[in-house]
């Protein structure tokens, strides 16, 4: 089975949250320099293109991006699409079956122009945590910038979400994933402190 890639290209393009550093590579030592290879350095915001968030993003005392184990970031995940809904809540959520996966990736089509930061987008109600680690959820994936507004300073999607352990990927691209069950992996850097970290989000058929 081929991997379908769910994520974002990460160029100068690539839109940053509002204010914070955008994504740069350049060469910093060439072929004709040094006779044998190009050198590149990247720079940017951790919390660009499809991307995990560390508790540490939104708690100073909490988990870094190279403290989350490994096996969190992949299993199985089921894909759900819900059209531009304003937040997502627990009603929405709750004739899907859980029972076989570990993960749940929402496809809400509200940010279709991935070359700008969108000026709305729809976000996680704080009711949503509770109910998807009950049922035995460990990750959720968003197809947004954030799982809070991009206005919120309490972040209350973000805090309930930690407080269930429920770890949270977003930028995912899902335009031309089919709601289904599918095998999720997307490996964050192991950045001993970073606060977040870019992903190469993939999935596949089971
Ligand atoms: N919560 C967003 C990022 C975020 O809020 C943010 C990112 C960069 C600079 C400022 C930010 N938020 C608030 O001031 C995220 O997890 O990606
Ligand atoms: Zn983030
Ligand atoms: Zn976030």
């Amino acid at each position: 089975m081929k991997w379908m890639d769910i994520s974002m290209k990460l160029d100068a393009e690539t839109p940053p949250w509002p204010g914070d550093e955008p994504f740069t590579y350049e060469v910093t030592y060439a072929m004709e320099d040094t006779g044998s290879v190009n050198v590149g350095q990247f720079k940017g915001s951790c919390h660009i293109g499809t991307h995990v968030d560390a508790p540490f993003h939104y708690d100073s005392s909490g988990a870094r991006i190279a403290d989350l184990p490994v096996e969190r970031f992949s299993g199985k995940a089921v894909v759900v699409h819900l059209d531009r809904p304003e937040v997502i809540h627990k009603e929405q959520v709750m004739d899907i079956d859980l029972t076989e996966v570990d993960k749940i990736l929402f496809r809400t089509n509200s940010w279709p122009d991935r070359s700008a930061f969108p000026a709305s987008y729809s976000v996680i109600g704080s009711d949503l945590a509770a109910y998807l680690a009950e049922q035995g959820i460990d990750l959720i994936g968003v197809d947004t910038p954030s799982v809070d507004p991009e206005t919120s300073k309490d972040l209350p999607a973000h805090h309930s979400l930690c407080a269930h352990d429920l770890l949270i990927l977003e930028g995912l691209v899902l335009e031309n994933i089919q709601p289904g069950i599918y095998e999720l992996m997307a490996f964050p850097l192991k950045m001993t402190q970073a606060d977040g970290s870019p992903v190469r989000a993939v999935l596949r058929n089971l």
